[in-house]
C-alpha cells in the first residue's frame, strides 16, 4: 500500500499546484493588473465572473448535502450566507452587482446572462457538477484555490484603484471584503482537507481536485480573452 503523506508533505503538494497553474498567471489577469484592459474588456470580465459568483453558494450547498458530519457542516455553512447575505441588499452576490453597476453595467445586464460566454458557463457548471458528484472532502479540496487568491486580489484592488478610475470606487467593496473572507475560508478548507483526506488515495485526489479547479478558472479566462481580447503585448516597463 502506498504510504500516507505526512501533514507537511501533503500541504506542500497542495501549495505546489498553485505555483504555475493558478489564474494569477493568466495573460488576461496580467493585462488587467497592468492596467492594459479597456472598459469593454473589464465589463466583459465582470459580467462573466458573475456566473461564478452566482454558483458558488450552490456548489457549497451541494457540498453540505453530501456531508454527513454536523461538525463539518457547521464550519462550512457560513459560506452560503457570505454570498447570499443575511438580508436583501447584503452579501457577495449583491456586492458583485454593485461592482457591475460601478463599472457601467446594469443589474439586468448581469442577471440576464446576456454576456455570458459558453466557455464560462461550461467551466462554472463543471465546478458545481464536480462538487455535487465527488466525495465532500475532495470537493472541499477544490475550494483551496482560495489559498492563492488573496495575493491576486490585493494586486487587483491596487490595479483597479490606479488604472481603472472610471469605476466608481465604492464598487470595489467586493474585493476588500473578500480579502479577509478568502483567508478565513482557505484556512478552514485547508484544515478540513488535511483532516479528512486521510488516506494516500484521498490525498492524491485532493491534489488532483485542486489542479482541476485551477484549470477551470484558467478556462474561464481563456473564453473571456477569446471573446474580448486583452492579451496585448506587455509594455517594456512590465518585462524589465
Ligand atoms: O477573484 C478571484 O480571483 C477569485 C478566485 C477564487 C478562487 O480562487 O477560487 C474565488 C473568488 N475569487 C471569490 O471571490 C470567491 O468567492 C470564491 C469562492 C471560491 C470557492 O471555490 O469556494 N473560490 C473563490
Amino acid at each position: 500500500m502506498t504510504e500516507i503523506w505526512d501533514r507537511e508533505t501533503f500541504l506542500q503538494r497542495l501549495r505546489d499546484v498553485g505555483k504555475d497553474r493558478y489564474h494569477h498567471l493568466h495573460p488576461f489577469h496580467i493585462a488587467m493588473n497592468a492596467g492594459r484592459l479597456s472598459q469593454n474588456q473589464i465589463r466583459g470580465w465582470i459580467a462573466n465572473r458573475f456566473y461564478y459568483q452566482q454558483n458558488i453558494p450552490i456548489k457549497d450547498a451541494a457540498i453540505l448535502s453530501n456531508c454527513p458530519r454536523p461538525e463539518v457542516r457547521r464550519i462550512w455553512i457560513h459560506r452560503i450566507l457570505d454570498h447570499d447575505g443575511q438580508a436583501q441588499g447584503e452579501g457577495g452576490i449583491e456586492a458583485w452587482l454593485r461592482l457591475a453597476e460601478a463599472a457601467g453595467l446594469s443589474r439586468d445586464d448581469v442577471w440576464s446572462h446576456r454576456y455570458l460566454l459558453p466557455g464560462v458557463r461550461f467551466a462554472v457548471d463543471a465546478y458545481v457538477n464536480f462538487c455535487r458528484t465527488q466525495p465532500w472532502p475532495i470537493a472541499i479540496a477544490a475550494s483551496l484555490t482560495e489559498l492563492f487568491a488573496p495575493d491576486l486580489m490585493r494586486e487587483r484592488l491596487a490595479a483597479f484603484e490606479k488604472h481603472y478610475t472610471w469605476i466608481v470606487p465604492d464598487g470595489l467593496q467586493y474585493f476588500r471584503a473578500r480579502l479577509m473572507q478568502a483567508r478565513r475560508d482557505s484556512n478552514e478548507g485547508l484544515e478540513l482537507t488535511l483532516t479528512y483526506c486521510n488516506t494516500r488515495e484521498l490525498q492524491e485526489k485532493a491534489v488532483e481536485a485542486l489542479a482541476f479547479k485551477c484549470d477551470l478558472l484558467w478556462a474561464m479566462l481563456d473564453a473571456i480573452q477569446l471573446a474580448y481580447g486583452g492579451a496585448t503585448q506587455p509594455s517594456k516597463e512590465e518585462t524589465k
